[in-house]
Protein backbone atom coordinates (compact mmCIF):
# COMPACT_ATOMS: atom_id res chain seq x y z
CA UNK A 1 0.00 0.00 0.00
CA UNK A 2 0.84 3.42 -0.49
CA UNK A 3 2.97 4.65 2.26
CA UNK A 4 2.44 8.21 3.46
CA UNK A 5 4.16 10.62 5.61
CA UNK A 6 1.14 12.76 7.64
CA UNK A 7 0.78 16.38 8.08
CA UNK A 8 1.37 16.12 11.71
CA UNK A 9 4.10 13.70 11.27
CA UNK A 10 6.38 15.83 9.42
CA UNK A 11 6.03 18.14 11.66
CA UNK A 12 7.14 15.85 14.79
CA UNK A 13 10.28 14.90 12.74
CA UNK A 14 10.95 19.00 12.00
CA UNK A 15 10.94 19.89 15.69
CA UNK A 16 13.11 16.62 16.70
CA UNK A 17 15.13 17.30 13.92
CA UNK A 18 15.60 21.02 14.53
CA UNK A 19 16.38 20.15 18.19
CA UNK A 20 18.36 17.49 17.79
CA UNK A 21 21.19 19.81 15.21
CA UNK A 22 20.85 22.97 17.75
CA UNK A 23 22.00 21.45 20.84
CA UNK A 24 25.43 20.10 20.16
CA UNK A 25 28.53 20.34 21.86
CA UNK A 26 29.74 23.61 21.82
CA UNK A 27 33.04 23.95 19.07
CA UNK A 28 35.07 25.65 21.68
CA UNK A 29 35.13 22.13 23.81
CA UNK A 30 35.33 20.18 20.74
CA UNK A 31 38.61 21.85 19.79
CA UNK A 32 40.08 20.86 23.07
CA UNK A 33 40.41 17.60 21.18
CA UNK A 34 43.39 18.67 19.07
CA UNK A 35 45.40 19.92 22.43
CA UNK A 36 48.62 18.04 21.77
CA UNK A 37 48.80 16.20 25.20
CA UNK A 38 47.95 12.87 25.01
CA UNK A 39 49.00 10.67 27.86
CA UNK A 40 46.37 8.44 28.91
CA UNK A 41 45.04 10.68 32.01
CA UNK A 42 45.12 13.58 29.44
CA UNK A 43 42.88 11.94 27.29
CA UNK A 44 40.28 10.39 29.85
CA UNK A 45 40.14 14.07 31.65
CA UNK A 46 39.24 15.51 27.94
CA UNK A 47 36.49 12.43 27.21
CA UNK A 48 35.12 13.39 30.80
CA UNK A 49 34.63 16.93 29.96
CA UNK A 50 33.16 15.67 26.25
CA UNK A 51 30.87 13.35 27.78
CA UNK A 52 29.64 15.59 30.54
CA UNK A 53 28.93 18.72 27.75
CA UNK A 54 27.19 15.87 25.57
CA UNK A 55 25.12 14.97 28.98
CA UNK A 56 23.78 18.78 29.09
CA UNK A 57 23.49 18.88 25.26
CA UNK A 58 21.38 15.48 25.85
CA UNK A 59 19.22 16.84 28.80
CA UNK A 60 18.15 20.12 26.73
CA UNK A 61 17.29 18.04 23.72
CA UNK A 62 14.86 15.70 25.61
CA UNK A 63 13.11 18.66 26.78
CA UNK A 64 12.07 19.17 22.50
CA UNK A 65 11.56 15.68 22.34
CA UNK A 66 7.48 15.97 21.80
CA UNK A 67 5.56 14.64 25.17
CA UNK A 68 8.67 13.96 26.93
CA UNK A 69 7.91 17.20 29.22
CA UNK A 70 4.28 16.04 30.07
CA UNK A 71 5.82 12.37 31.36
CA UNK A 72 6.01 11.97 34.80
CA UNK A 73 9.25 13.79 35.98
CA UNK A 74 10.63 11.26 37.96
CA UNK A 75 10.17 9.04 34.33
CA UNK A 76 12.06 11.67 32.70
CA UNK A 77 15.03 11.37 34.99
CA UNK A 78 15.27 7.44 34.74
CA UNK A 79 14.79 7.67 30.85
CA UNK A 80 17.63 9.98 30.37
CA UNK A 81 19.88 8.06 33.15
CA UNK A 82 18.96 5.11 30.96
CA UNK A 83 20.27 5.96 28.04
CA UNK A 84 23.11 8.40 28.43
CA UNK A 85 25.51 6.02 27.44
CA UNK A 86 23.34 4.70 23.90
CA UNK A 87 22.48 8.37 23.55
CA UNK A 88 26.56 9.14 23.64
CA UNK A 89 27.35 6.36 21.80
CA UNK A 90 25.43 7.45 18.54
CA UNK A 91 26.42 10.70 18.78
CA UNK A 92 30.37 10.43 18.62
CA UNK A 93 29.48 7.56 16.00
CA UNK A 94 28.66 10.48 13.95
CA UNK A 95 32.00 12.10 14.74
CA UNK A 96 33.46 8.77 13.36
CA UNK A 97 31.17 8.10 10.22
CA UNK A 98 31.12 12.15 9.25
CA UNK A 99 34.69 12.20 8.94
CA UNK A 100 34.87 15.81 10.72
CA UNK A 101 36.99 17.90 8.15
CA UNK A 102 38.51 19.10 11.63
CA UNK A 103 40.69 16.28 12.51
CA UNK A 104 38.14 15.62 15.14
CA UNK A 105 37.55 12.10 14.29
CA UNK A 106 41.52 11.18 14.31
CA UNK A 107 42.11 12.77 17.89
CA UNK A 108 38.51 11.18 19.21
CA UNK A 109 39.78 7.73 17.78
CA UNK A 110 43.28 8.22 19.09
CA UNK A 111 42.28 9.42 22.69
CA UNK A 112 39.60 6.89 23.19
CA UNK A 113 42.18 4.09 22.29
CA UNK A 114 44.89 5.77 25.14
CA UNK A 115 42.13 6.12 28.01
CA UNK A 116 42.41 3.41 29.79
CA UNK A 117 39.74 1.33 28.57
CA UNK A 118 40.49 -2.34 28.21
CA UNK A 119 41.17 -4.25 24.89
CA UNK A 120 37.90 -6.29 25.27
CA UNK A 121 35.75 -3.40 25.03
CA UNK A 122 37.64 -1.42 22.01
CA UNK A 123 36.80 -4.02 19.28
CA UNK A 124 32.55 -4.05 20.27
CA UNK A 125 32.96 -0.13 20.54
CA UNK A 126 34.89 0.41 17.11
CA UNK A 127 33.15 -1.86 15.51
CA UNK A 128 30.16 -0.65 16.53
CA UNK A 129 31.40 2.95 15.18
CA UNK A 130 31.83 0.76 12.41
CA UNK A 131 28.28 -0.53 11.61
CA UNK A 132 27.10 2.90 12.36
CA UNK A 133 29.61 3.92 9.51
CA UNK A 134 28.26 1.87 6.94
CA UNK A 135 24.28 2.76 7.31
CA UNK A 136 25.17 6.26 6.24
CA UNK A 137 22.47 7.35 7.71
CA UNK A 138 20.75 11.02 6.97
CA UNK A 139 19.99 13.67 10.02
CA UNK A 140 16.66 12.82 9.78
CA UNK A 141 17.42 8.80 11.04
CA UNK A 142 20.20 9.78 13.91
CA UNK A 143 17.73 12.61 15.03
CA UNK A 144 15.02 9.90 15.12
CA UNK A 145 16.86 6.78 16.23
CA UNK A 146 18.24 8.94 19.19
CA UNK A 147 14.85 10.01 20.24
CA UNK A 148 13.62 6.26 20.48
CA UNK A 149 16.58 5.18 22.11
CA UNK A 150 15.64 7.72 24.66
CA UNK A 151 11.82 6.70 24.56
CA UNK A 152 13.07 3.47 25.57
CA UNK A 153 10.02 2.23 27.86
CA UNK A 154 11.88 -0.34 29.93
CA UNK A 155 14.89 1.65 31.34
CA UNK A 156 15.08 1.24 35.07
CA UNK A 157 12.35 2.80 37.65
CA UNK A 158 10.13 3.97 35.07
CA UNK A 159 6.76 3.38 36.42
CA UNK A 160 4.61 4.50 33.46
CA UNK A 161 5.85 2.34 30.51
CA UNK A 162 2.77 2.59 28.78
CA UNK A 163 3.05 6.39 28.46
CA UNK A 164 6.90 5.91 27.07
CA UNK A 165 5.68 3.29 24.56
CA UNK A 166 2.80 5.41 23.07
CA UNK A 167 5.59 8.68 22.86
CA UNK A 168 8.45 6.03 21.55
CA UNK A 169 5.68 4.26 19.00
CA UNK A 170 5.13 7.58 17.72
CA UNK A 171 8.44 7.92 16.33
CA UNK A 172 8.67 4.29 15.23
CA UNK A 173 5.82 4.87 12.93
CA UNK A 174 7.55 7.43 11.13
CA UNK A 175 10.88 6.53 11.54
CA UNK A 176 9.88 2.97 9.54
CA UNK A 177 7.53 5.21 6.67
CA UNK A 178 10.76 7.45 6.26
CA UNK A 179 12.85 4.33 5.59
CA UNK A 180 10.48 3.04 3.11
CA UNK A 181 10.50 5.95 1.59
CA UNK A 182 14.21 6.56 1.42
CA UNK A 183 15.40 3.48 0.69
CA UNK A 184 13.28 2.03 -1.43
CA UNK A 185 16.11 -0.41 -2.61
CA UNK A 186 16.74 -1.92 1.28
CA UNK A 187 13.45 -3.31 2.72
CA UNK A 188 15.79 -4.33 5.60
CA UNK A 189 17.20 -0.94 6.16
CA UNK A 190 14.41 0.06 8.96
CA UNK A 191 15.25 -3.24 10.43
CA UNK A 192 18.80 -2.74 10.26
CA UNK A 193 18.53 0.61 12.08
CA UNK A 194 16.99 -0.94 14.85
CA UNK A 195 19.23 -3.95 15.22
CA UNK A 196 21.79 -1.17 16.22
CA UNK A 197 19.43 -0.23 19.06
CA UNK A 198 20.28 -3.99 20.39
CA UNK A 199 24.29 -3.53 19.46
CA UNK A 200 24.14 -0.56 22.18
CA UNK A 201 22.00 -2.19 24.46
CA UNK A 202 25.55 -4.24 24.78
CA UNK A 203 27.80 -1.87 24.52
CA UNK A 204 25.29 0.28 27.58
CA UNK A 205 26.76 -3.15 29.55
CA UNK A 206 29.91 -3.41 28.70
CA UNK A 207 30.18 0.39 30.18
CA UNK A 208 29.11 -0.27 33.33
CA UNK A 209 32.08 -2.40 33.27
CA UNK A 210 34.40 0.33 31.55
CA UNK A 211 33.40 2.26 34.59
CA UNK A 212 34.28 0.14 37.24
CA UNK A 213 37.61 -0.74 35.88
CA UNK A 214 38.15 3.39 35.65
CA UNK A 215 37.35 3.70 39.36
CA UNK A 216 39.43 0.42 40.29
CA UNK A 217 42.41 3.36 38.70
CA UNK A 218 41.08 5.78 40.91
CA UNK A 219 39.74 8.14 37.93
CA UNK A 220 37.16 10.92 38.53
CA UNK A 221 34.10 12.22 37.14
CA UNK A 222 32.24 15.14 37.06
CA UNK A 223 29.32 15.68 39.76
CA UNK A 224 27.04 15.44 36.62
CA UNK A 225 28.36 12.41 35.50
CA UNK A 226 28.57 10.83 38.88
CA UNK A 227 24.57 11.78 38.80
CA UNK A 228 23.81 10.40 35.62
CA UNK A 229 25.81 7.18 36.08
CA UNK A 230 25.12 6.72 39.43
CA UNK A 231 28.57 6.38 40.67
CA UNK A 232 30.53 7.42 43.36
C1 LIG B 1 33.64 9.95 31.10
C2 LIG B 1 34.38 9.65 29.79
C3 LIG B 1 35.80 9.14 30.05
C4 LIG B 1 33.61 8.61 29.03
O1 LIG B 1 33.16 7.47 29.59
N1 LIG B 1 32.57 6.74 28.64
C5 LIG B 1 32.59 7.44 27.48
C6 LIG B 1 32.05 7.00 26.23
C7 LIG B 1 32.89 6.54 25.22
CL1 LIG B 1 34.59 6.48 25.51
C8 LIG B 1 32.39 6.12 23.98
C9 LIG B 1 30.99 6.19 23.76
C10 LIG B 1 30.12 6.65 24.76
C11 LIG B 1 30.67 7.05 25.99
CL2 LIG B 1 29.64 7.63 27.22
C12 LIG B 1 33.26 8.63 27.70
C13 LIG B 1 33.53 9.69 26.69
O2 LIG B 1 32.25 10.02 26.13
C14 LIG B 1 32.17 10.83 25.01
C15 LIG B 1 33.24 11.07 24.15
C16 LIG B 1 33.07 11.93 23.05
C17 LIG B 1 31.83 12.53 22.79
C18 LIG B 1 31.63 13.43 21.66
C19 LIG B 1 30.34 13.64 21.15
C20 LIG B 1 30.10 14.51 20.10
C21 LIG B 1 31.17 15.20 19.53
N2 LIG B 1 31.21 16.12 18.48
C22 LIG B 1 32.48 16.47 18.32
C23 LIG B 1 32.89 17.44 17.28
O3 LIG B 1 34.10 17.51 16.98
O4 LIG B 1 31.97 18.14 16.75
C24 LIG B 1 33.30 15.81 19.23
C25 LIG B 1 32.47 15.00 20.00
C26 LIG B 1 32.70 14.12 21.07
C27 LIG B 1 30.76 12.26 23.66
C28 LIG B 1 30.93 11.42 24.76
Amino acid sequence: EKVEITKEQQALVKVVVEAYNRHQIPQDVAKKLLQDQYSAEENFLLLTEMATSQVQVLVEFTKNIPGFLSLDREDQIALLKGSAVEAMFLRSAQVFSKKMPNGHTEVLEERIRKSGISEEFMTPMFNFYKSIGELHMVEEEQALLTTITILTPDRPYVKDQQAVERLQETILDVLRKMCVLQHPQDPQYFARLLGRLTELRTLSHYHAEMLTSWRVNDHKFTPLLCEIWDVQ
